[in-house]
């Protein structure tokens, strides 16, 4: 009777769990009740004896191994400890060109050794006269254990395909043995693994070779099974076994077959590198199907995968479904994941994997930059060149200058700084010396920027200080400073908007000149300014830095030429130049509409020269220029780059910060009316925003049958009892759906939500994030929040039904932050900057910590110094003290808002 695990264990003196173990090393599973068969045996012998013992066992066995099939044996083993064959004919041909063309000489040795064992087993089973049964078990245990062995030896193999097909001949082997040796073995051994391997092994080269061995012809898996499953079958076969025992060959025909075409070129229709071809070839199809369940088998597995193409190479063959990957591709600005796979000709799952381990997270939908993209290629090994961007029937052709036919032109200085430092009082101070005493005539009219001549050159100041303007152009992608000087009153130092005023020059990349103002006044001091501008970058050339500075007093005229000077220094540095020999191109600096004179734009001219008469795309615009006057109110025929003038003859008003392009008119006209109609449609799309003041309205019209709603709050609880009491309005002419429901602030990201699902936001107890507030605006996405979750309900329902009163509006007045708190015996102030509008002592405020309302009322004192203010305007400091309410902390936020009475309409 067959031993059982655990009675080997107690033979063999160890436990049943190594036994297991040692099983599971050679690819069979096995527990405790699992019979032991021969291979089994074999393994667990090599395992647990003694190789004395072995020796001897040997000696015992030889009635059941010859001694050829133990030489075989012994050469197939140290085919595999040397990895190349020394004795076996076969194997030296695994050698051969073919081969030798395969790196991975371990793997070739894999091979090599894998078809010495082969070749061993044709030739014991040509050479063998023994019992059929035995022959095959033999050969069967110790193809197994061979290749167990080598199992072993390279326990990094066992996943491989390498050891996938060692694995499917074991089973096969195991198999054959089952089947043959004990084609009445009882079901439990059909459940042991070997049952299991026989089982895989109708899907395996290996096994079907056995199959086609035994039944002479393919496609006998079935037969395998019911093999398995029948024991009366199971008993034929084990019987045809025996009784086909002379016929062996023709058993194991084809590796027969494939030992002779190995050994003889000519019939190798392959050509010289295919003795594993014929091995394969013979088992091809088989290989093809095994592959495939392999990969599913061992998808997680890589170094399976990666052997497996490793495997293939060896055999000399064409990988099978050899993927072309692509060497180079080309990649728009944006592209989404499932694209960019199959541009890289990956499965979606490898690329995201790879965004993965970069630590970038993405779906299969989600769209990744050039950049990121590139970077992804780039592992896969792929070169890639970026798309040119499509043409934009919106954009004017970019005109490339060529270096010869730059010329220099006069530097453009926007003035900035703090609140009351001296900005306008040095402009006038600028002009009144530079422009009324030295060009004489001409009414000074406000255009936005005016030039002044200095030492015979030119600099054009705009006329707007501050960095509204600034900022206002820059968002809208034109940048008309060259130079930004900024203006520190010398008694007073750094303040907020200083700050503020360098970042906004560092990030826009304009050099900046600092002037220190107000020099003439008592308590000025300017090494105090410079002390406090290098926290800031900013190391005056006297302290060893690069910034220029120049103590000023717009009062008493004092720098000014010192300034002057400086800044057509540094435009020289600058190397100022553009292109006047072209058409035209330059920002609206202003615009209005002019009751007598019709649309009228202030516009800076950066290159090219405008002409009287050309004709012009502003923007939406076009038109012809009428008409064109300087700063001065001179009539000019022509603007040339960095020169400031008012323009006549365009058909609308358009927007400070619209680029203006000299073209033809049927380009101008038709640029203008494509952008014309891309401003109208997104202007459709934000109107068709869902609101609750026209919630009715929508309604009525059949435009709404559903309202999505955003909720957002303090906690969870309160988040879904809102959802719910929103969820249960009844209506028979809207449904309500909430798209997103959530904790914490309303963000940026709600809106662009609420905007792209046309909701609505209901906040409890949250405001928005001052991102949030800009795109609600920009959205025109309608937010209402709460303090009581009962309103909220009430809005929704009356509004659904046309019944929202609305007779008060809340008014946002200002926003402060707190950033220090002062604690004194009778409050707690919040020292606090005013960021926003201007809080006063009576609004009423929300302090909001990390976006949520943490507490509604009204400010109990609002100071500036020592002195109690009734208001505190943006960009200065303050102390708030709130009306019953202590718990301010640092990094607060006081929003200041009044109850605004509605007109009836
Ligand atoms: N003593 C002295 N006072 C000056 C000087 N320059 C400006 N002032 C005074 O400082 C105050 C603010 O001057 P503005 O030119 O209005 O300052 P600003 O920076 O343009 O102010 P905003 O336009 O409010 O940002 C005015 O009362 C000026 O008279 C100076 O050089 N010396």
């Amino acid at each position: 009777m067959t031993k059982r695990v655990y009675e080997a264990a107690k033979e063999y003196g160890v436990s049943a769990k190594a036994i297991i173990k040692t099983l599971e090393e050679h690819n069979i599973k096995a527990g405790n009740f699992t019979g032991i068969d021969d291979t089994m045996g074999h393994i667990l012998d090599k395992s647990f004896k003694s190789p004395k013992k072995m020796e001897k066992q040997g000696v015992d066995e030889s009635n059941v191994m010859t001694d050829t099939t133990r030489k075989i044996n012994d050469g197939s083993r140290s085919n595999q400890m040397k990895g190349q064959s020394g004795n076996v004919k076969q194997t030296e041909s695994a050698q051969k060109p073919g081969h030798a063309d395969n790196k991975d000489r371990q793997n070739s040795a894999r091979r090599q050794t894998a078809t010495g064992n082969r070749d061993g087993q044709n030739s014991r089973n040509t050479q063998n006269s023994r019992d059929g049964r035995n022959n095959r078990n033999t050969q069967g245990n110790r193809d197994g254990q061979n290749r167990g062995m080598q199992s072993n030896r390279d326990g990094q193999n066992r996943n491989t395909q390498g050891r996938d097909s060692q694995g499917r001949s074991t089973q096969s082997s195991r198999d054959g043995q089952n089947r043959g040796a004990q084609g009445n073995r009882d079901s439990q051994s059909r459940n042991t693994p070997n049952s299991r391997g026989g089982q895989n092994n109708r899907s395996t080269p290996a096994n079907r070779n056995g199959q086609n061995n035994r039944s002479g012809q393919p496609g006998q898996n079935a037969q395998g099974s019911q093999n398995r499953s029948t024991p009366d079958k199971k008993n034929d076969s084990s019987q045809q076994n025996r009784t086909n025992d002379g016929k062996r060959t023709k058993y194991f025909g084809r590796p027969q077959q494939g030992s002779e075409n190995r050994n003889d070129p000519k019939k190798n229709k392959r050509g010289p590198h295919t003795k594993n071809n014929t091995a394969v070839k013979a088992s091809r199809p088989h290989t093809l199907l095994s592959n495939v369940l392999n990969k599913g088998k061992n998808k997680n597995n890589r170094h399976n995968q990666r052997n497996q193409s490793n495997q293939r190479d060896i055999t000399g063959m064409e990988p099978m479904r050899k993927k072309n990957y692509p060497e180079a591709i080309t990649l728009p600005e944006t592209i989404i994941i499932k694209d960019f796979a199959e541009k890289l000709g990956r499965e979606v799952a490898e690329v995201i994997k790879k965004l993965l381990m970069g630590g970038i997270m993405v779906t299969i939908n989600q769209e990744i930059d050039f950049d990121t993209a590139s970077l992804i290629a780039d592992e896969f090994g792929v070169t890639v060149t970026k798309e040119a961007p499509p043409e934009d029937p919106t954009e004017i052709e970019e005109i490339v200058d060529l270096p010869e036919t730059l010329k220099g032109r006069p530097p453009v200085v926007t003035i900035m700084g703090h609140v009351d430092h001296g900005k306008t009082s040095l402009l006038d101070a600028i002009r009144q010396t530079n422009v009324t005493s030295h060009e004489a005539g001409g009414i000074t009219q406000h255009i936005g920027a005016y030039q002044v001549r200095y030492n015979g050159r030119k600099i054009v100041f705009m006329d707007t200080p501050g960095h509204e303007a600034f900022t206002a152009m820059r968002a809208r992608g034109a940048q008309v400073t060259d130079i930004a000087v900024l203006v520190v009153a010398a008694d007073d130092g750094v303040m907020p908007q200083t700050i503020e005023s360098i970042n906004h020059a560092k990030s826009a990349g304009v050099p900046i000149i600092v002037a220190i103002n107000k020099i003439d006044k008592e308590g000025a001091n300017p090494d105090h300014v410079m002390q406090q501008l290098t926290e800031y970058g900013l190391v005056s050339e006297d302290w060893g830095g690069d910034t220029i500075v120049v103590p000023v007093s717009a009062h008493k005229k004092i720098g000014l030429d010192e300034l002057l000077e400086n800044i057509l220094v540094l435009a020289e540095v600058l190397d100022l130049k553009a292109n006047p020999d072209r058409p035209a191109q330059g920002v609206v600096i202003e615009a209005k509409l002019d009751k007598g004179r019709g649309p009228v734009a202030s516009v800076l001219i950066q290159k090219g020269t405008l002409h009287v008469g050309d004709t012009i795309i502003v923007g939406t615009c076009f038109g012809k220029v009428r008409a064109m006057t300087s700063e001065r109110g001179e009539r000019v025929k022509k603007a040339e780059p960095s020169i400031p003038v008012e323009i006549l003859g365009l058909n609308e008003v358009p927007e400070a910060g619209d680029i203006l392009n000299a073209t033809d008119e049927k380009l101008a006209r038709t640029v203008a009316d494509k952008r014309l109609e891309k401003k109208r449609s997104s202007e459709l799309h934000v109107n068709a925003k869902v609101t609750l003041d026209d919630l009715f309205n929508q309604i009525q019209q059949g435009e709404l049958k559903e309202l999505s709603l955003i909720v957002k709050g303090d906690v969870q609880g309160s988040v879904e009892a809102l959802s719910q009491s929103l969820l249960a309005i009844k209506s028979d002419e809207v449904r309500i759906a909430i798209v997103h429901a959530g904790v914490g602030a309303i963000t940026e990201s709600d809106i662009m939500l609420a905007s792209a699902s046309n909701a609505l936001i209901i906040g409890f107890n949250v405001r928005p994030d001052a991102s949030a507030r800009k795109a609600a605006e920009h959205e025109n996405v309608d937010m209402r929040t709460y303090r009581v979750i009962y309103d909220a309900i009430n809005d929704v329902e009356a509004a659904i039904k046309g019944m929202l009163e609305k007779k008060y509006e809340e008014h946002i007045m200002g926003r402060a932050e707190v950033r220090k708190i002062i604690t004194t015996p009778k409050a707690i102030v919040g020292g606090s900057y005013i960021k926003e509008g201007k809080i006063t002592s009576a609004a009423k405020i929300r302090l909001i910590r990390n976006g949520i309302v943490i507490h509604e009322g009204e400010i109990d004192g609002l100071r500036r110094f020592k002195d109690d203010v009734k208001e505190v305007a943006a960009g200065y400091e303050c102390g708030i003290t709130l009306e019953k309410y202590r718990d301010i902390k640092e990094g607060d936020e006081i929003e200041a808002y009044e109850m605004v009475e509605v007109a009836a309409e």
